[in-house]
């Protein structure tokens, strides 16, 4: 599903991540690692919104040589999602409908479950830290994207929340085959999502485990 082949990214001439060859499946993964080791820039990098040296593969399309297809199959939600602050949920929606090609009524089932749809059309300048981070991991769910990167998507949701989150992901999983990648600090409680492997960030490298 994913490969990185010489993958290197420097902030300033400084390494942050060299990882010569990773290859994974299809699945769910979390993205460990102690602050600093390179997670969100790992996250970045596959998203598309940094640079890097070597490329990336999504069932084979490569980032680099056919950039405007792989970025169509890739979603990418913030740890610390910002946005412009006079805009509403209901236009950041409409904006990423658009953008992303997504069938009508998408996100109806979505903003229900979340119970977002009372605050939706407020400006996003007034919204608290924890309906930011829904709303930003609701937009990573929309269109047919074949990868949904999450940065620590557990930080700010209260455990209702979490429940509901852990609920699409499983249910996209199953329907769409979409694959995750979710970034953490947190021990999980075993069994509330079938995880495939564990990418764990360290020595400026990446080594997956299996489960
Ligand atoms: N824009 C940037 N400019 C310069 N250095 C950066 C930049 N972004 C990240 N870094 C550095 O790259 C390294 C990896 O940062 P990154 O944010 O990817 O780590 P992380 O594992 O996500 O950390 P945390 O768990 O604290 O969120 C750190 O040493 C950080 O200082």
């Amino acid at each position: 599903m994913l490969q990185l082949a010489d993958f290197e990214k420097s902030y300033h001439h400084a390494p942050v991540l060299h990882i010569p060859q990773l290859d994974i499946g299809p699945g769910i993964y979390w993205i460990k690692g102690a602050n600093g080791s390179g997670k969100s820039t790992l996250l970045k990098a596959i998203a598309g919104i940094i640079d890097f040296s070597g490329d990336i593969l999504l069932n084979n399309t490569s980032i680099k040589k056919q950039a405007v297809d792989y970025r169509r199959r890739v979603n990418f939600a913030e740890a610390e999602p910002v946005f412009p602050e006079f805009l509403t949920g209901s236009d950041m929606l409409a904006l990423f409908m658009t953008a992303k090609q997504a069938p009508a009524g998408q996100p109806d089932r979505y903003l229900e479950s979340m119970q977002m749809q009372a605050y939706l059309d407020q400006p996003l300048g007034a919204y608290s830290s924890g309906m930011l981070k829904k709303l930003s991991l609701l937009l990573a769910f929309i269109g047919t994207p074949s990868l949904i990167l999450l940065d620590e998507p557990l930080i700010t949701l209260d455990m209702a929340s979490l429940a509901i989150l852990y609920d699409w992901i499983k249910e996209r999983q199953q329907t769409q085959g979409t694959s995750f990648l979710l970034s953490s600090h947190q021990p999980l409680e075993e069994h509330t999502l079938p995880i495939s492997g564990t990418l764990h960030v360290a020595d400026k490298t990446v080594k997956w485990l299996p489960g």
